[in-house]
This record gives C-alpha cells, structure tokens and sequence, in this order.
C-alpha cells in the first residue's frame, strides 16, 4: 500500500453527564478522527488525545501538529507500507505514542479492510463478546454515586470502577460496598495520591477491591512497588505502561499485579498486543481501558479486549455510557456484554450524517 492522503477530522461530542476524575471533568469529548486513504483502500484512526495535556502530555493540537509535520510524511514516504512497519517509521520521533497509534491504526483499519480481515481475527481474538466494565466519576455526594452505580448495575455492567482522590476515597467505596456486597468493584485514583498517603490507602483494604489503578505519579515505579508492600489490594498501573518494555519492568519490579492496557497510550494496537504477551508470560491480569472513545476507537478496543491474556471486564462500555450519539452505529450491551464486530478492520465506519453533524475541523494532508 501506498498513502496517498490522510483527513484529519477533528469531532466534538457531548457527554450525557459530566464526567469528573482526579485530574478534570469533561462535559464533551473533542476526538480527533483520522481517514487514512491509500492507493488500495482507506481506514479509521482515532487519537484519544484529550483536549488539554491533563491526563498525560498529549493533547489534541499537538497530535495534530506532530502528525501533520513530522508522523505523516514519514509513513508516506514508504513505498510498501505495512501497519507492522510503521512504529519502526515512526521511531525516530521521540514520544507522541496517541499520535503515533491513532496513525497505525488507520494504516491497519485500511490494511485489513483490503484483506477482508477483522481487527479481532489479526490481533488473535479468542472470544466473539467481551465483558462490560463502567467507569464512574467522582460525584457531588455519596448519594448521587449510589443511584449511579444502581443505574449501572441495573443496566447489566458486570463491573464498576470509581474514581478516587484524596478526600473522595474511604467514604463513597464503602457507600457502594455496603449497597452492593458482591459487585466486582475497583477504584482510579489517576495518580492523586503520594507514598506518604499509604497508611490512609490501606484503609480500602477491607472492600474486597478488585484492584486500585495508579494511585501514584506515573513515574513513581519504586514508589507503587513499595505501596503494593504494604496493602493487600492488588495494584494495577495505567499512566505508567506506556510500552511492552515499561510493562515488563514494572511487573519485574513489583510495582504492579494487574495492567490496563489502553492502546493509545503505549503507541498502538501492535504494541498492545506485545504488552499482552508479556501479561500472559508473567500470569499478570489484563484489562482493555478507556478514553472515552468513540465507536471508531471502542471498536477496536472491543476486538482487543477479545484476546485470551484479557482476563479482566475493561472499560469497554456501551456508547451510550458517553454518547446520546455515537459517529458509529452505537455498541449496545447485551446481557452485560459487547460483540466484537466480525466485519472487514474496524468491522464499524462514521455515520456520513452524523460525521457531518459533530464535525468541528478537518484538515487534508497531501504531499
Ligand atoms: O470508559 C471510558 O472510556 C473511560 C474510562 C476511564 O475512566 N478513563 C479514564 C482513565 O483514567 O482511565 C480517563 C478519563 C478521562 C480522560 C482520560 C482517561
């Protein structure tokens, strides 16, 4: 394949409810869509890139300079394009992982749409539907996250995660505990916390928490290795994995048992499925997180959350968790679960009308 031209396309969507963590609240998603169009076929790329650099440094201005001046023509300038060869295209660019695996995976959408192959046939699926995880947001009272996390339940998500922060932690996860007994429950904490913060951690010990994902820096590996010393609630690593590497390291240190894998973050679905791998080599949990993707981006989350290392529900939740209106046909639960699609790459593509309609900038890159 050759690129011939790529459509940077940049959506606004607006969330169903606000959505708070320990680092923001969202009220609308701004997401930026890639239409890579080659000489054989065109694919979807998302970047899941926030707004603002809050979650990590990536931001969606920056994706879209980096992209349009250094990303772009690299992988352009190759003859024979593969998606397998472009993160060693790419290397030479320091960081940019979102910006960087929102480009392979519209070079690997397009790749296996030509093929008449899915993403969850060439990543290695080994399921047809996976579990639903949610994820919920700190609330404004204890009260307003019990009829949250009742929706939820109700609604057939088979697994909650709350989001913490000092000050919002011990209260609310006993709130809901003492509601729901026997919910798969686990916390977020988004790196809010400091070692100096572990005796007061340990005190969601008594929940029976699935796990507690990065409650310190993204950089504090010895830090979490030390914290998991002293809680018996597994912890699990978000910011920090960025790479199969990083992963490997982590898990060597003992700074984590459980690892959320979110593709855009560690540069692409290629280098999520090596995380994977070492996950399984090592008999350390895996889940597929979320960045409150659209369908573009669920659905591949939802082919990779397929493979057999996938041993935890993911925040793989229904587009409706987010959106009145997906780009996409909307991914519905049923019964607590979610289809991988079975169609050709992504198995999904924008709505025409719909793209149209919450479509605030686009950009054609060609050379
Ligand atoms: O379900 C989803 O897509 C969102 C899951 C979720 O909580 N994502 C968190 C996170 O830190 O993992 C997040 C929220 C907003 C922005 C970035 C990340």
């Amino acid at each position: 394949m050759k690129l011939t031209g790529i459509e940077l396309v940049t959506v606004a969507l607006p969330l169903v409810a606000p959505f708070r963590t320990s680092f923001g609240t969202e009220t609308e998603r701004e997401a930026l869509l890639l239409r890579v169009v080659t000489d054989e076929g065109e694919g979807w790329g998302e970047c899941v890139a926030m707004m603002e650099p809050l979650y990590s440094s990536e931001y969606v201005a920056g994706c879209v300079d980096v992209l349009s001046r250094f990303l772009v023509p690299a992988v352009a300038a190759v003859e024979d394009l593969t998606a397998d060869q472009v993160a060693r295209v790419l290397a030479p660019v320091k960081g940019h992982r979102m910006a960087k695996a929102a480009l392979e995976m519209g070079v690997l959408d397009a790749e296996l749409r030509v093929k008449d192959v899915s993403f969850g046939t060439a990543l290695g699926a080994a399921r047809t539907t996976v579990p639903c995880g949610v994820s919920v947001g700190i609330m404004d009272s204890v009260g307003d996250l019990l009829d949250a996390v009742d929706r939820y339940v109700a609604e057939g998500y088979v697994r909650v995660k709350l989001k913490i922060e000092p000050g919002w932690d011990v209260e609310p996860v006993r709130a809901v505990r003492e509601r729901h007994p026997d919910l798969p429950l686990q916390v977020d904490a988004n790196t809010a916390y400091r070692r100096s913060d572990a005796r007061h951690l340990a005190k969601l010990d008594p929940f029976d928490l699935l796990l507690i994902e990065q409650p310190l820096d993204e950089e504090d590996i010895v830090g979490h290795a030390q914290l998991a010393r002293t809680m018996s609630t597994p912890i699990c690593l978000d910011e920090s994995i960025v790479s199969a590497r990083a992963a490997a390291d982590a898990i060597a240190l003992g700074a984590c048992s459980i690892v959320n894998v979110k593709p855009g973050r560690v540069g692409g679905y290629l280098e999520s499925r090596r995380i994977h791998d070492v996950c399984m080599a090592n008999d350390i949990a895996l889940w597929c997180g979320g960045m409150l993707e659209t369908g573009i981006g669920r659905a591949a989350n939802v082919a990779l959350a397929a493979l057999p290392g996938f041993t935890l529900p993911g925040d793989t939740s229904a587009s409706d968790r987010y959106y009145r209106t997906d780009v996409t046909e909307p991914f519905r639960m049923d019964e607590g679960h979610l289809t991988v699609p079975t169609g050709a790459g992504l198995g999904v593509t924008p709505l025409p009308d719909v793209l149209a309609e919450v479509t605030v900038r686009t950009e054609w890159l060609t050379w």
